[in-house]
């Protein structure tokens, strides 16, 4: 009789990449989480727990972990990739020679590398040049997703096999799977949201308000549809879970990396106290390096990336900066509606002063 329990595995032994495997696990798959720590792995294969990342949850005890790539990838149909931008290409590399056409590939990173501006499942298709490549994102903090706090994410694909893979592998009573064919905006928006819940946590630390982060998500969300425009993305698709619902998490809650980091420099850390004082990567830090420069360069609008890059690099002052952009250029609400150029030319018009 044949073995039809699909088989998955997770590259990656942090907390979102934990708690995938424990849903896949959940809903009755096969699952082989892959890490480097040999001790951590022994820890998941005896205690259930992963006790580095997600110290507090329990883990289905069908998952097992492994420090060896043969083992965890043999005979896996889907194949879920969650380790941070700045080494994913060296781990599928040393993936690829167990990898295989037939497979699923998912990256579940929301990050870019800097070489070429590239995203995760760019990296994928290069690296292995298989067809069945997605992207999970949406507002999915690990931790909630372990407690199995009800959650929604998007699998996005333009091949239906990929999309309808991962439903079937992670949708259940807590964890629900939505499909988009538009890959490369949801990918860009899990990318882009980390920067601006670096500000977010750096406005709570400052004792901003609520309108405050209400104005600075809508115009985070105004950012990041007009940097996916100008790069051939479907602005549509910010509407959705994984960028206005991402953004709105990552925004508002301490249990983001990237908000965490944003609290610490708002409590007057330095960049690099922020960044120790995690403990884990927040791929906003590098990110907003890489927008800013590529906004820079295409010539696209973005006061937020700047104003951030300038905080966290050149050591402006985060409430000078907030004073800066507030006595911006006067400017369009939905760009959509009403083009920017247009309030550009009704001030000049208007003999309205110059911003
Ligand atoms: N944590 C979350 O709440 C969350 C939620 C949704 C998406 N994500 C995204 O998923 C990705 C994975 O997140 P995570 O929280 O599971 O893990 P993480 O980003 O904390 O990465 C930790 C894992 O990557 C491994 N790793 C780091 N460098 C490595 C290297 N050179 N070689 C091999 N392994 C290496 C670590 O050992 C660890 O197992 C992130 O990029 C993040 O953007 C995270
Ligand atoms: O902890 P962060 O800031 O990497 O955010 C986690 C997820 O992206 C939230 O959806």
């Amino acid at each position: 009789m044949s073995d039809v329990t699909m088989r998955v595995a997770v590259l990656g032994g942090g907390s979102f990449g934990t708690a995938l495997a424990s849903i896949a696990a959940d809903n009755g798959a096969r699952v082989c989480q892959w890490l480097r720590d040999p001790e951590l792995a022994a820890q998941i294969n005896c205690e259930h727990r992963n006790g580095r990342y997600l110290p507090d949850y329990a883990i289905n005890p069908a998952v097992t972990a492994s420090t060896e790539m043969a083992e965890v990838l043999e005979g896996a149909k889907l194949v879920l990739v969650a380790i941070p931008s700045q080494a994913f290409r060296e781990v599928v590399r040393q993936a690829r020679p167990w990898l295989n056409a037939e497979q699923i590939l998912v990256s579940t990173t929301k990050g870019i590398q800097e070489e070429g501006f590239k995203l995760m499942s760019q990296i994928l298709e290069e690296e292995t040049g298989f067809a069945h490549i997605g992207v999970i994102s949406g507002p999915n903090l690990a931790s909630e997703v372990a407690q199995k706090q009800l959650t929604a994410t998007v699998i996005a694909s333009d091949d239906p096999e990929t999309r309808t893979c991962v439903q079937t592998a992670l949708g259940c009573d807590y964890f629900r799977v939505y499909a988009s064919n538009d890959r490369f905006g949801v990918e860009l928006g899990g990318a882009l949201k980390n920067l601006y819940a670096i500000a977010a946590g750096m406005a709570a630390a400052l004792g901003m308000g609520e309108n405050t982060r209400s104005m600075l998500m809508t115009r985070a969300l105004a950012e990041m549809g007009r940097f996916a425009v100008a790069r051939g993305a479907n602005p549509m698709t910010f509407l959705g879970l994984a960028g206005v619902g991402d953004l709105i998490v990552t925004c508002s809650s301490n249990l983001s990396r990237n908000y965490r980091v944003g609290y610490a420099l708002g409590e007057g850390k330095t960049l690099d106290e922020a960044v120790a004082s995690l403990g884990q990567v927040a791929e906003g830090v590098n990110t907003v390096r890489l927008v800013r420069e590529k906004a820079l360069e295409d010539g696209v609008y973005m006061p937020l990336a700047e104003g951030l890059y300038q905080v966290l690099f050149n050591g402006v002052p985060a409430r000078e900066m907030a004073r800066l952009l507030m006595r911006g250029e006067q400017s369009s609400d939905v760009e959509f509606v009403l083009p920017r150029e247009d309030v550009k030319q009704d001030r000049r018009d208007a003999g309205a002063p110059n911003d």
